[in-house]
């Protein structure tokens, strides 16, 4: 578990100082693959450096499973600096070695011996889907390849946490897909907390399980990825949701609207339609879509509804777990 407590950080600025954190609370539980997502210059980069014990905060704490990490000397620091690899928006490559030795050269500085070296190196190559390419040098691979190998790279030694700061960055979207698949894995199969920044929310939707939304430094939301996204007014719902830009007239037109989060195959398959039939009632889609949040299909639509008993439906919708929004009511009151 990391615990961010009251986290503060600036840098110099040509005038006053620039704020890159301010009053940061997290908490990021063990073998969690966390998001942390927003704009441009809103603090992200600054808060894994942060969390790396890279950069030290003006004020406030992290706690590496419990352990205060403010008050260790150098030697402790450097040990328990080995636990939190990173991996860099531009990671570096030994052009002259091979993808398998650039993999191993941090297990050798560590003094790990041959076979059990080769081992892990084995191990992380084939979790990186590299293992046909082990004897190439990064020359010859693609940039997302050469992502893998540094991500491969990052988890040789077995680090407790990994910071991959931007790890899609710059990246077409196939090979954007490839290394977050690589990241889910060395989660799933390694044990090891994955934290990622990045500005493309959709990167958190496809393989967070938890994120924080950052702006101008602040922690904006955080939370259960699927718990956010069902809270009404929540800015990743906004960001990661369908969007509705169904006209107001339509709305209009029907007798209730309300915006409709649905979560999970059941939901989305069934509930409208068992809906409509035990109420009795008409009930469109008239806006919104479906996603996928991980492996969750997630909906949100705008629904429009005619019929004597439309309040009645909406809420047996929302007692049925969907979250619904009422909308401004329609032309006409519905006869009691
Ligand atoms: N070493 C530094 N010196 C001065 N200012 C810095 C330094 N590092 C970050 N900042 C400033 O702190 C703020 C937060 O920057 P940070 O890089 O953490 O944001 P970010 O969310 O990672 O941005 P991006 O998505 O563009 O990488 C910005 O205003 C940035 O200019």
């Amino acid at each position: 578990m990391i615990t961010v407590e009251n986290l503060t950080k600036s840098f110099p600025g040509k005038g006053s100082p620039v704020l890159a954190l301010r009053e940061v609370n997290l908490e990021i539980s063990a073998g969690a693959l966390y998001g942390v997502v927003g704009p441009a210059r809103s603090g992200k980069s600054t808060l894994a450096k942060v969390v790396a014990l890279q950069e030290k905060p003006d004020r406030g704490t992290v706690r590496l499973d419990g352990l205060n990490t403010a008050g260790l000397d150098g030697r402790r620091l450097r040990e328990v600096r080995r636990q939190v690899a990173v991996l860099g928006t531009a990671p570096s490559l030994h052009a002259e070695r091979t993808v398998a030795g650039n993999v191993a050269a941090p297990l050798e500085q560590l003094g790990v011996d041959g076979p059990q070296r080769r081992s892990r190196v084995g191990r992380v190559l084939d979790l990186a889907g590299l293992t046909q390419r082990a004897a190439q040098h990064p020359g010859e691979l693609t940039e997302g390849q050469r992502r893998r190998v540094a991500l491969a790279r990052a988890v040789a030694t077995g680090p407790a946490v990994l910071l991959a700061d931007d790890p899609t960055a710059g990246l077409a979207a196939e090979e954007a897909g490839t290394v977050l698949t690589v990241l889910d894995r060395a989660r799933a199969e390694l044990g090891v907390t994955v934290v990622l920044t990045s500005q493309d929310p959709a990167v958190a939707r496809r393989v967070c399980d938890e994120v924080a939304l950052l702006d101008s430094g602040r922690v904006v939301e955080h939370g259960s990825l699927l718990d956010l996204l069902a809270l009404p007014g929540s800015q990743t719902a906004d960001a990661l949701l369908p969007a509705i830009d169904t006209p107001r007239a339509q709305s209009a037109a029907y007798d209730r609207a309300a915006d409709v989060v649905l979560i999970g195959f059941a939901a989305v398959g069934a509930l409208l339609p068992e809906a409509a039939t035990r109420f009795d009632v008409e009930l469109s889609t008239i806006g919104g879509g479906l996603t996928r949040v991980g492996d969750t299909p997630v909906a949100r639509f705008r629904v429009g509804v005619r019929g004597r008993q439309a309040d009645a439906v909406l809420a047996w919708i929302g007692d049925h777990g969907a979250h619904v929004t009422h909308l401004a009511g329609g032309p006409r009151s519905i006869a009691a």
